[in-house]
Protein backbone atom coordinates (compact mmCIF):
# COMPACT_ATOMS: atom_id res chain seq x y z
CA UNK A 1 0.00 0.00 0.00
CA UNK A 2 1.26 3.27 -1.04
CA UNK A 3 0.53 7.12 -0.42
CA UNK A 4 -0.84 8.95 -2.98
CA UNK A 5 -1.83 12.24 -3.37
CA UNK A 6 -3.91 13.44 -6.25
CA UNK A 7 -4.48 16.87 -7.02
CA UNK A 8 -7.47 18.05 -9.03
CA UNK A 9 -10.80 16.93 -8.08
CA UNK A 10 -12.36 16.98 -11.72
CA UNK A 11 -13.53 14.08 -13.17
CA UNK A 12 -10.32 12.71 -14.02
CA UNK A 13 -8.49 13.23 -11.43
CA UNK A 14 -11.60 11.86 -9.14
CA UNK A 15 -11.67 8.59 -11.27
CA UNK A 16 -7.68 7.92 -10.86
CA UNK A 17 -8.61 8.65 -6.75
CA UNK A 18 -11.22 6.02 -6.88
CA UNK A 19 -8.81 3.18 -9.08
CA UNK A 20 -6.10 3.93 -6.51
CA UNK A 21 -8.40 3.49 -3.49
CA UNK A 22 -9.62 0.47 -5.17
CA UNK A 23 -6.42 -0.96 -5.11
CA UNK A 24 -5.69 -0.41 -1.35
CA UNK A 25 -3.99 2.42 -1.92
CA UNK A 26 -4.15 5.68 1.21
CA UNK A 27 -5.62 8.28 -1.04
CA UNK A 28 -6.30 12.14 -0.65
CA UNK A 29 -7.91 14.29 -3.07
CA UNK A 30 -7.19 17.74 -3.19
CA UNK A 31 -10.19 19.85 -4.81
CA UNK A 32 -9.30 23.46 -5.79
CA UNK A 33 -11.79 25.16 -4.08
CA UNK A 34 -12.83 24.67 -0.13
CA UNK A 35 -16.46 24.38 -1.06
CA UNK A 36 -16.22 21.84 -3.40
CA UNK A 37 -13.27 19.99 -1.16
CA UNK A 38 -16.57 19.96 1.55
CA UNK A 39 -19.17 19.02 -0.33
CA UNK A 40 -17.12 15.69 -1.50
CA UNK A 41 -16.45 15.18 1.54
CA UNK A 42 -20.22 15.34 3.02
CA UNK A 43 -21.80 13.90 0.04
CA UNK A 44 -19.04 11.33 -0.86
CA UNK A 45 -19.51 11.54 -4.53
CA UNK A 46 -18.39 14.11 -6.93
CA UNK A 47 -21.59 15.41 -8.55
CA UNK A 48 -20.18 17.97 -10.77
CA UNK A 49 -17.44 15.86 -12.42
CA UNK A 50 -18.05 12.50 -11.82
CA UNK A 51 -21.53 11.71 -10.65
CA UNK A 52 -22.65 7.85 -9.86
CA UNK A 53 -19.29 6.64 -7.85
CA UNK A 54 -19.49 6.53 -4.25
CA UNK A 55 -16.19 7.83 -3.03
CA UNK A 56 -15.07 5.49 -0.36
CA UNK A 57 -15.07 6.20 3.28
CA UNK A 58 -11.76 5.80 3.81
CA UNK A 59 -10.66 8.51 1.07
CA UNK A 60 -9.16 12.00 2.11
CA UNK A 61 -10.45 15.28 0.87
CA UNK A 62 -8.92 18.28 0.91
CA UNK A 63 -8.24 21.80 -0.20
CA UNK A 64 -5.28 21.79 1.38
CA UNK A 65 -1.56 21.11 -0.29
CA UNK A 66 -0.16 20.96 2.69
CA UNK A 67 -2.34 17.14 3.15
CA UNK A 68 -0.38 15.53 0.13
CA UNK A 69 3.52 16.24 1.17
CA UNK A 70 3.58 12.75 2.41
CA UNK A 71 2.36 11.41 -0.32
CA UNK A 72 5.00 8.47 -2.79
CA UNK A 73 3.09 9.11 -5.49
CA UNK A 74 1.56 12.60 -6.58
CA UNK A 75 -0.60 12.75 -9.64
CA UNK A 76 -1.11 16.36 -10.84
CA UNK A 77 -4.61 16.07 -12.79
CA UNK A 78 -5.71 20.08 -13.00
CA UNK A 79 -6.16 21.63 -16.29
CA UNK A 80 -2.97 22.25 -18.01
CA UNK A 81 -3.33 26.62 -18.01
CA UNK A 82 -3.77 26.10 -13.94
CA UNK A 83 -0.56 23.25 -13.50
CA UNK A 84 1.67 26.28 -12.63
CA UNK A 85 -0.22 27.91 -10.28
CA UNK A 86 -0.92 24.79 -8.37
CA UNK A 87 2.69 23.31 -8.92
CA UNK A 88 3.99 26.68 -7.63
CA UNK A 89 1.94 26.76 -4.68
CA UNK A 90 2.64 22.50 -3.82
CA UNK A 91 6.52 23.36 -4.30
CA UNK A 92 7.22 24.60 -0.94
CA UNK A 93 5.32 21.47 0.57
CA UNK A 94 7.72 19.45 -1.21
CA UNK A 95 11.10 20.43 0.69
CA UNK A 96 12.09 17.17 2.01
CA UNK A 97 13.11 14.20 0.08
CA UNK A 98 9.67 14.17 -2.03
CA UNK A 99 7.69 11.40 -3.58
CA UNK A 100 8.68 9.12 -5.65
CA UNK A 101 7.02 10.45 -9.03
CA UNK A 102 4.94 13.13 -9.87
CA UNK A 103 2.61 12.38 -12.64
CA UNK A 104 0.86 14.74 -14.59
CA UNK A 105 -1.99 13.62 -15.95
CA UNK A 106 -3.14 16.76 -17.79
CA UNK A 107 -3.55 16.96 -21.28
CA UNK A 108 -2.30 20.20 -22.70
CA UNK A 109 0.51 22.77 -23.96
CA UNK A 110 0.93 26.11 -22.18
CA UNK A 111 0.07 28.64 -24.32
CA UNK A 112 2.32 31.81 -24.26
CA UNK A 113 5.55 29.34 -22.85
CA UNK A 114 4.76 26.56 -25.33
CA UNK A 115 5.93 24.32 -22.64
CA UNK A 116 4.75 21.15 -22.34
CA UNK A 117 3.37 20.00 -18.63
CA UNK A 118 6.27 17.53 -17.05
CA UNK A 119 8.65 21.03 -18.02
CA UNK A 120 6.24 23.17 -15.89
CA UNK A 121 6.35 21.13 -12.93
CA UNK A 122 10.42 20.86 -13.38
CA UNK A 123 10.41 24.45 -13.80
CA UNK A 124 8.10 25.02 -10.42
CA UNK A 125 8.83 22.00 -8.18
CA UNK A 126 11.89 21.38 -6.26
CA UNK A 127 15.14 19.73 -8.13
CA UNK A 128 14.71 16.30 -6.37
CA UNK A 129 10.65 16.36 -7.29
CA UNK A 130 11.30 17.78 -10.64
CA UNK A 131 13.60 14.73 -11.32
CA UNK A 132 10.98 12.75 -10.65
CA UNK A 133 8.48 13.44 -13.12
CA UNK A 134 6.17 11.39 -15.39
CA UNK A 135 3.16 11.80 -17.42
CA UNK A 136 0.45 9.43 -17.64
CA UNK A 137 -1.20 9.16 -20.98
CA UNK A 138 -3.49 7.50 -23.39
CA UNK A 139 -7.40 6.82 -24.25
CA UNK A 140 -8.90 6.71 -20.66
CA UNK A 141 -12.31 8.54 -20.28
CA UNK A 142 -12.60 9.01 -16.75
CA UNK A 143 -16.35 7.40 -16.48
CA UNK A 144 -14.94 4.55 -17.97
CA UNK A 145 -12.33 3.85 -15.46
CA UNK A 146 -14.35 4.73 -12.54
CA UNK A 147 -16.50 2.02 -14.06
CA UNK A 148 -13.54 -0.11 -13.68
CA UNK A 149 -14.21 -0.97 -17.80
CA UNK A 150 -10.86 -1.97 -19.23
CA UNK A 151 -8.63 -0.08 -20.10
CA UNK A 152 -5.28 0.80 -21.17
CA UNK A 153 -2.46 3.86 -20.27
CA UNK A 154 1.20 4.75 -20.97
CA UNK A 155 3.46 6.05 -18.36
CA UNK A 156 6.18 8.16 -19.75
CA UNK A 157 9.59 9.61 -17.71
CA UNK A 158 13.17 9.85 -18.93
CA UNK A 159 14.42 7.49 -15.63
CA UNK A 160 12.78 4.03 -16.79
CA UNK A 161 12.83 3.49 -13.16
CA UNK A 162 10.40 6.20 -12.55
CA UNK A 163 7.75 4.92 -15.24
CA UNK A 164 7.97 1.37 -13.90
CA UNK A 165 7.42 2.20 -10.30
CA UNK A 166 4.40 4.35 -11.33
CA UNK A 167 3.33 1.23 -13.57
CA UNK A 168 3.47 -1.21 -10.57
CA UNK A 169 1.70 1.19 -8.34
CA UNK A 170 -1.01 2.13 -10.79
CA UNK A 171 -1.61 -0.97 -12.75
CA UNK A 172 -5.02 -2.79 -11.64
CA UNK A 173 -6.65 -6.28 -13.70
CA UNK A 174 -8.67 -3.38 -15.70
CA UNK A 175 -6.02 -0.90 -15.95
CA UNK A 176 -2.92 -1.97 -18.07
CA UNK A 177 0.01 0.86 -17.46
CA UNK A 178 2.92 0.63 -20.50
CA UNK A 179 5.68 2.43 -20.16
CA UNK A 180 8.02 4.59 -22.03
CA UNK A 181 11.14 7.02 -21.88
CA UNK A 182 9.54 9.37 -24.61
CA UNK A 183 8.46 11.96 -22.44
CA UNK A 184 7.86 14.27 -25.10
CA UNK A 185 6.00 12.01 -27.44
CA UNK A 186 3.72 10.82 -24.79
CA UNK A 187 2.52 13.90 -23.67
CA UNK A 188 2.38 16.21 -27.62
CA UNK A 189 -0.02 12.90 -28.60
CA UNK A 190 -2.24 13.31 -25.16
CA UNK A 191 -2.32 17.39 -25.90
CA UNK A 192 -2.56 17.51 -29.44
CA UNK A 193 -5.35 14.82 -30.07
CA UNK A 194 -7.65 16.97 -28.51
CA UNK A 195 -7.26 20.02 -31.15
CA UNK A 196 -8.40 17.02 -34.10
CA UNK A 197 -10.90 15.71 -31.98
CA UNK A 198 -12.50 19.29 -32.03
CA UNK A 199 -11.67 18.73 -36.10
CA UNK A 200 -13.64 15.14 -35.93
CA UNK A 201 -16.58 16.32 -34.01
CA UNK A 202 -16.86 19.98 -36.26
CA UNK A 203 -16.84 17.08 -39.47
CA UNK A 204 -19.83 14.84 -38.20
CA UNK A 205 -21.39 18.40 -37.00
CA UNK A 206 -21.36 19.61 -40.48
CA UNK A 207 -23.16 16.25 -41.69
CA UNK A 208 -19.66 15.08 -43.26
CA UNK A 209 -19.12 11.20 -43.59
CA UNK A 210 -17.18 8.46 -42.08
CA UNK A 211 -14.57 9.26 -45.07
CA UNK A 212 -14.80 12.36 -44.15
CA UNK A 213 -13.73 11.57 -40.21
CA UNK A 214 -11.58 9.09 -41.20
CA UNK A 215 -9.34 11.29 -43.17
CA UNK A 216 -8.71 14.10 -40.06
CA UNK A 217 -7.96 11.34 -38.09
CA UNK A 218 -4.67 10.45 -40.30
CA UNK A 219 -3.98 13.10 -41.52
CA UNK A 220 -4.56 14.62 -38.14
CA UNK A 221 -2.43 12.01 -36.76
CA UNK A 222 0.13 12.78 -39.96
CA UNK A 223 0.37 16.42 -38.46
CA UNK A 224 0.79 15.00 -34.78
CA UNK A 225 3.68 13.40 -35.72
CA UNK A 226 5.73 15.60 -37.58
CA UNK A 227 5.50 18.08 -35.23
CA UNK A 228 6.94 15.52 -32.61
CA UNK A 229 9.29 14.07 -34.33
CA UNK A 230 10.90 17.90 -34.68
CA UNK A 231 10.35 18.03 -30.91
CA UNK A 232 12.86 14.80 -30.37
CA UNK A 233 10.03 12.37 -30.20
CA UNK A 234 10.16 9.13 -31.12
CA UNK A 235 7.71 8.42 -34.30
CA UNK A 236 6.75 5.03 -33.52
CA UNK A 237 4.89 6.86 -29.78
CA UNK A 238 2.07 8.17 -32.58
CA UNK A 239 0.90 4.76 -33.57
CA UNK A 240 0.62 3.90 -29.83
CA UNK A 241 -1.80 4.56 -26.56
CA UNK A 242 -0.87 8.24 -26.46
CA UNK A 243 -0.85 8.83 -30.20
CA UNK A 244 -3.58 6.97 -32.20
CA UNK A 245 -5.26 5.15 -29.30
CA UNK A 246 -6.29 8.13 -27.86
CA UNK A 247 -6.89 10.39 -31.01
CA UNK A 248 -9.47 7.32 -31.89
CA UNK A 249 -11.17 7.39 -28.76
CA UNK A 250 -11.41 10.98 -28.90
CA UNK A 251 -12.80 11.42 -32.62
CA UNK A 252 -15.00 9.08 -32.27
CA UNK A 253 -16.16 8.29 -28.84
CA UNK A 254 -19.48 10.74 -28.01
CA UNK A 255 -18.01 11.55 -24.10
CA UNK A 256 -15.09 13.43 -25.58
CA UNK A 257 -15.26 16.88 -24.48
CA UNK A 258 -13.07 18.39 -27.22
CA UNK A 259 -15.48 16.46 -29.48
CA UNK A 260 -18.73 17.23 -28.43
CA UNK A 261 -17.41 20.98 -29.11
CA UNK A 262 -16.59 20.60 -32.12
CA UNK A 263 -19.92 19.16 -33.09
CA UNK A 264 -21.95 21.67 -31.66
CA UNK A 265 -19.69 24.00 -33.82
CA UNK A 266 -20.44 22.33 -36.83
CA UNK A 267 -24.07 22.54 -35.92
CA UNK A 268 -23.91 26.60 -36.07
CA UNK A 269 -23.60 27.12 -32.05
CA UNK A 270 -21.26 29.55 -31.03
CA UNK A 271 -18.17 28.75 -29.29
CA UNK A 272 -18.34 30.98 -26.08
CA UNK A 273 -21.92 29.64 -25.52
CA UNK A 274 -20.78 26.50 -25.72
CA UNK A 275 -17.90 27.21 -23.35
CA UNK A 276 -20.62 28.69 -21.17
CA UNK A 277 -23.04 25.77 -20.91
CA UNK A 278 -19.77 23.04 -20.57
CA UNK A 279 -18.89 23.12 -16.75
CA UNK A 280 -15.88 21.02 -17.92
CA UNK A 281 -12.72 21.54 -19.55
CA UNK A 282 -11.96 21.06 -23.56
CA UNK A 283 -8.71 21.42 -23.84
CA UNK A 284 -8.41 21.10 -27.85
CA UNK A 285 -9.71 25.22 -27.37
CA UNK A 286 -6.75 26.32 -25.59
CA UNK A 287 -3.94 24.09 -26.70
CA UNK A 288 -5.11 24.96 -30.99
CA UNK A 289 -3.54 28.07 -29.93
CA UNK A 290 -0.15 26.60 -28.71
CA UNK A 291 -0.04 24.16 -31.03
CA UNK A 292 0.20 26.79 -33.83
CA UNK A 293 2.85 28.91 -32.08
CA UNK A 294 4.82 25.81 -31.71
CA UNK A 295 4.63 24.97 -35.23
CA UNK A 296 5.12 27.90 -36.33
CA UNK A 297 7.99 28.36 -34.02
CA UNK A 298 9.51 24.99 -35.64
CA UNK A 299 8.39 25.40 -39.41
CA UNK A 300 6.34 22.54 -38.86
CA UNK A 301 2.67 22.39 -41.59
CA UNK A 302 -0.41 21.34 -39.55
CA UNK A 303 -2.60 22.36 -42.15
CA UNK A 304 -6.15 20.52 -39.78
CA UNK A 305 -4.86 22.40 -36.41
CA UNK A 306 -4.54 26.01 -38.55
CA UNK A 307 -8.02 25.46 -39.72
CA UNK A 308 -9.13 24.60 -36.03
CA UNK A 309 -7.39 27.48 -34.76
CA UNK A 310 -9.13 29.79 -37.46
CA UNK A 311 -12.77 28.59 -36.53
CA UNK A 312 -12.70 28.21 -32.77
CA UNK A 313 -10.11 32.09 -32.46
CA UNK A 314 -11.13 34.15 -35.46
CA UNK A 315 -15.15 32.52 -36.27
CA UNK A 316 -14.26 31.36 -39.32
CA UNK A 317 -16.29 29.15 -41.82
CA UNK A 318 -16.03 25.28 -40.85
CA UNK A 319 -17.22 24.56 -44.28
CA UNK A 320 -14.91 27.23 -45.84
CA UNK A 321 -12.00 25.76 -43.47
CA UNK A 322 -12.92 22.10 -44.77
CA UNK A 323 -12.87 23.60 -48.33
CA UNK A 324 -9.18 25.19 -47.80
CA UNK A 325 -8.17 22.08 -46.45
CA UNK A 326 -9.09 19.69 -49.33
CA UNK A 327 -8.20 22.10 -51.81
CA UNK A 328 -4.43 22.21 -50.98
CA UNK A 329 -1.60 21.58 -52.96
CA UNK A 330 -1.36 18.40 -54.11
CA UNK A 331 1.18 16.04 -52.32
CA UNK A 332 2.81 12.82 -51.88
CA UNK A 333 1.31 10.92 -48.31
CA UNK A 334 4.11 9.57 -46.94
CA UNK A 335 6.27 12.83 -46.01
CA UNK A 336 7.49 13.33 -42.77
CA UNK A 337 8.66 17.17 -42.96
N1 LIG B 1 -12.00 13.67 -18.00
C1 LIG B 1 -11.30 12.75 -18.66
O1 LIG B 1 -11.86 11.76 -19.13
C2 LIG B 1 -9.82 12.92 -18.81
C3 LIG B 1 -9.06 11.80 -19.16
C4 LIG B 1 -7.69 11.94 -19.34
C5 LIG B 1 -7.10 13.18 -19.15
N2 LIG B 1 -7.85 14.25 -18.79
C6 LIG B 1 -7.16 15.51 -18.56
O2 LIG B 1 -7.16 15.79 -17.18
C7 LIG B 1 -7.08 17.19 -16.96
C8 LIG B 1 -8.15 17.59 -15.97
O3 LIG B 1 -9.39 17.42 -16.62
P1 LIG B 1 -10.71 16.88 -15.94
O4 LIG B 1 -11.44 16.18 -17.03
O5 LIG B 1 -10.45 16.15 -14.69
O6 LIG B 1 -11.40 18.26 -15.61
P2 LIG B 1 -12.96 18.58 -15.45
O7 LIG B 1 -13.36 19.37 -16.62
O8 LIG B 1 -13.71 17.35 -15.11
O9 LIG B 1 -12.95 19.51 -14.18
C9 LIG B 1 -12.15 20.65 -14.13
C10 LIG B 1 -11.46 20.64 -12.78
O10 LIG B 1 -10.39 21.59 -12.80
C11 LIG B 1 -10.57 22.55 -11.76
N3 LIG B 1 -10.03 23.80 -12.26
C12 LIG B 1 -10.58 24.66 -13.13
N4 LIG B 1 -9.74 25.69 -13.35
C13 LIG B 1 -8.63 25.44 -12.60
C14 LIG B 1 -7.42 26.14 -12.40
N5 LIG B 1 -7.17 27.29 -13.00
N6 LIG B 1 -6.51 25.60 -11.56
C15 LIG B 1 -6.75 24.43 -10.95
N7 LIG B 1 -7.88 23.71 -11.09
C16 LIG B 1 -8.81 24.23 -11.91
C17 LIG B 1 -12.06 22.56 -11.51
O11 LIG B 1 -12.33 23.04 -10.22
C18 LIG B 1 -12.38 21.07 -11.66
O12 LIG B 1 -12.03 20.37 -10.51
C19 LIG B 1 -7.23 17.84 -18.35
O13 LIG B 1 -5.97 18.19 -18.81
C20 LIG B 1 -7.82 16.72 -19.20
O14 LIG B 1 -7.46 16.83 -20.56
C21 LIG B 1 -9.19 14.14 -18.62
O1 LIG C 1 -13.21 14.50 -22.89
P1 LIG C 1 -11.91 14.83 -23.56
O2 LIG C 1 -12.06 15.20 -25.00
O3 LIG C 1 -11.13 15.82 -22.75
O4 LIG C 1 -11.04 13.48 -23.56
C1 LIG C 1 -10.77 12.84 -22.35
C2 LIG C 1 -9.50 12.02 -22.42
O5 LIG C 1 -8.40 12.79 -22.83
C3 LIG C 1 -9.64 10.79 -23.25
O6 LIG C 1 -8.48 10.03 -23.23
Amino acid sequence: MKRVGVIGAGSWGTALALLLARKGHEVVLWARRPVHASKLDRSRENASYLPGFPLPPEMVITSDLADVAEAELLLVVVPSHGLREVAGALAPHLSGGGPKAVVSAAKGIENGTLRTMTDVLQEELPPEAGARVAVLSGPSFAREVAADLPTAVTVAAQDHRVAAWVQEVMATGSFRVYTSTDVVGVQLGGALKNVMAVAAGISDGLGFGTNTRAALVTRGLAEMARLGVRLGANPLTFAGLAGLGDLVLTCTGDLSRNRQVGLRLGRGEALQAILDDMNMVAEGVKTSRAARDLAARHGVEMPITEQVCRVLHEGFDPREAVRELMLRPPRAEAEFV
